[in-house]
């Protein structure tokens, strides 16, 4: 019935302050007060309906999202939003739109690569989005392998310019989004040739359409790459394809923190690591960890709220059917994704500031924690990236038949958030630089140098600094078990983040223990899933893996009862959530059957096409069942 809670019960269970948890899930008491008016604002604007993307035609979904986008961008001129609100209201309109590369890929792109110069000029026009931009890097024939990539930035002394120029039809920049149908602007990555020497891949600004007539500028080939995974989802994003014939751009359009080439046409090389270069993608990853726990936390609220309302056999002398959630099934596959979703949050904390941390030490040309930075922004963002959208997966099927719905909000969660297991880097490839550091610190150790950081613990792998050896050989050979190893290495800097995280003050009656319980799950799940590794190497012996087990048996139990009021700590409004299974209220069934009618399907009772395929058809069969 409306204005019931069906969850009332589950949430009379609770053992802690949710609102205390609230504060934690959210970062501090601002954030969350922040997230409040903003995820309200969005819910109550009905410029802001989301419910019949999966239905719209893509030419009509597109215009949408870009009315949509505007509106947004109207609605933070016309309240003063600061930047952080204009974030947050960007993640609570939830739709992929161009504005996530212009402010998340462009902008950063200029800030981090360009020079001061540079920036002073293009930063105003992004800011105030009198220029929109994307981050033109992949092309066609090489997206893992940037150092491949073919489109060439040929330096013309005679005119002071760069020719940018896409040679062959693999180089032509094939996926930015943005780009397909809005975007001015790109920073482009390409070869730059001085003199026939070729300098490798830089960042260039292009102009790609006037800003009078959006239409292509001379020598720009651009349009959208076509319809992507599901419906609605991804295609909200103009991805697109772009090639360049002979198109010239001034000298100082080259993003020139990094290396310049003066107006003689001489390369320098500022005494930096040439990878500052890759400085975006480090920056969009270690944004994507953060991100995961959102989009996990969505897909466990929703399956958390719909297992406590499911109640599915087990009747006793004609009693209420069992909740599913009491199922241990159930719980073994739900609440270690609970519990990945909070350990994602407080590594995705962690992750910021080390990220930050680097920056600040690029400042004073501190270049020291830059290979781990890399490292655990690519470990991290493999890992996280891909145990989320498994993990939506995972929850689509914890909710059975309904799950399959697009009213459940689970299939559109999940066509969207896939790509992000092969954008910003294909998780393996970075599975693969996680790996390389692990080999290359164990050769440092054989050398005397003592390992730090998230790899400090590898000091004390005594036996391979006897072995010395070649860890250059039989990389290739050994890949596969390597990119387990690294995995193996971002597991343990999450479970250590978690851990370090309880060692914090955390305010609230009951707050730390039921976080302790949920870190105790995300290790302890993982230790049974990896058992056999353990066993092998006899770090466990059997008794003890059994031990592990009936002690994550026991945390299911103690966080059984909490459940609910765990995943109402991530307080994500109805709208949101845009779920029928995952309503607050628990209110499903009637919900499911009022939606079911509004599918333009039911708009007739005889379907279009009845009387031409399907009458024709019974005619027949009536004609035959006579003969
Ligand atoms: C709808 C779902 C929405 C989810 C949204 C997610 C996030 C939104 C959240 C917030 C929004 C804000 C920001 C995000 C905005 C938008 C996000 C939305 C969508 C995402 C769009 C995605 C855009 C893209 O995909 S851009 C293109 C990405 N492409 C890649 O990642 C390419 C991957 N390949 C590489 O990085 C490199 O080719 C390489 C694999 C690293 C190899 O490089 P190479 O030069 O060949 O180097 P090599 O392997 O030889 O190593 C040499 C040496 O260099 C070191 N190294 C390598 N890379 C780095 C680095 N980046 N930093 C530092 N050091 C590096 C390497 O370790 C070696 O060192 P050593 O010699 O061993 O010591
Ligand atoms: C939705 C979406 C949005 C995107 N947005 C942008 C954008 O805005 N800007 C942009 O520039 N790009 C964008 N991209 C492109 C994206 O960054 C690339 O697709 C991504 O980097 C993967 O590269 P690839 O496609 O070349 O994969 P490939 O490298 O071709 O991967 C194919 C397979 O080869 C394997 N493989 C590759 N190299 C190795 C190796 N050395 N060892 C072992 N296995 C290997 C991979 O693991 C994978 O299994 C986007 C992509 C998507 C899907």
């Amino acid at each position: 019935m409306e204005g019931v809670d069906h969850l009332a019960d589950e949430r009379k269970k609770a053992e802690f302050n949710v609102e205390a948890m609230k504060i934690v899930w959210a970062g501090s008491q601002h954030n969350l007060e922040v997230s409040n008016r903003i995820s309200k604002l969005v819910a109550d604007d009905p410029a802001f309906r989301k419910d019949d993307r999966t239905m719209l035609p893509r030419k009509e979904l597109f215009k949408n999202t870009l009315r949509k986008a505007a509106y947004a961008w109207k609605r933070i001129n016309e309240l003063r939003l600061s930047e952080e609100e204009a974030s947050k209201l960007r993640f609570y309109v939830d739709e992929t739109a161009y504005t996530d590369l212009h402010w998340g890929m462009f902008i950063p792109a200029i800030k981090g690569q360009g020079t001061d110069e540079q920036q002073r000029k293009w930063l105003p026009l992004a800011y105030k989005m009198q220029i929109i931009g994307c981050y033109a890097q992949t092309e066609l024939g090489h997206g893992s392998n940037v150092q491949g990539l073919e489109t060439t930035a040929t330096f013309d002394p005679h005119t002071d310019e760069f020719v940018i120029h896409s040679p062959t039809l693999t180089s032509s920049k094939w996926w930015p989004g943005g780009l397909g149908k809005v975007s001015t602007h790109a920073v482009t990555y390409a070869r730059l040739i001085i003199d026939g020497k070729d300098h490798g891949v830089h960042g260039f600004i292009v102009q790609l359409r006037s800003l009078e007539d959006h239409r292509p500028l001379p020598g720009i080939t651009v349009g959208d790459i076509g319809m992507k995974f599901g419906n609605g989802a991804y295609n909200t994003m103009d991805n697109g394809v772009l090639r360049f014939d002979h198109v010239r751009i001034p000298r100082n359009q080259m993003l020139m923190k990094v290396s310049q080439v003066t107006r003689e046409g001489k390369y320098k090389q500022s005494d930096v690591p040439r990878q500052l270069v890759y400085g975006t993608m480090v920056y969009v990853r270690q944004r994507i960890v953060a991100d995961a726990s959102c989009y996990l936390s969505r897909a466990v609220c929703i399956a958390t709220r719909y297992s406590a309302v499911r109640r599915q056999f087990g009747s006793q002398n004609g009693g209420p059917e069992t909740q599913v959630i009491d199922y241990k099934t159930q719980q073994s596959r739900l609440f270690p994704l609970l519990a990945s979703a909070y350990a994602f949050r407080f590594v995705g904390e962690w992750l910021e500031w080390l990220y930050t941390d680097v920056m600040q030490r690029l400042q004073a040309n501190d270049f020291s924690t830059l290979p781990e930075a890399h490292a655990c922004t690519a470990g991290l963002k493999s890992l996280t990236t891909s145990v989320t959208a498994d993990g939506i997966e995972e929850c689509r099927k914890l909710c059975g038949g309904h799950g399959y719905l697009c009213t459940s909000g689970l299939p559109e969660l999940f066509a969207v958030y896939v790509p992000a297991c092969t954008y910003e880097g294909d998780n393996i490839v970075l599975l693969l630089q996680v790996a390389r550091f692990l080999m290359k610190t164990v050769s440092q150790i054989g050398t005397g140098k003592q390992p730090v950081g998230t790899i400090a613990y590898m000091g004390r792998i005594e036996h391979l600094m006897q072995c010395r050896c070649n860890v250059q050989r039989g990389f290739a050979e050994l890949s596969a078990d390597l990119v387990e190893a690294a995995v193996a290495h971002c597991q343990l800097i999450v479970v250590s983040k978690f851990i370090e995280k309880l060692q914090q003050d955390i305010p609230g009656e009951g707050v730390k223990q039921q976080l302790e319980a949920l870190c105790g799950i995300y290790y302890l799940s993982l230790l049974h899933k990896h058992q056999g590794d353990f066993l092998a190497t006899s770090y466990l012996t059997p008794k003890q893996s059994a031990l592990a087990n009936d002690q994550l048996r026991a945390l299911y139990s103690k966080v059984r009862p909490n459940a609910i009021a765990l995943v109402d700590a991530f307080n994500y409004s109805d709208h949101f959530l845009s779920s029928i299974l995952g309503r607050y209220d628990g209110n499903v069934y009637p919900k499911l059957y009022e939606a079911a009618w509004k599918d333009p399907l039911n708009e007739s009772v005889v379907p279009d096409g009845y009387h031409e395929y399907v009458r024709p058809l019974l005619k027949q069969q009536l004609h035959t069942a006579r003969l």
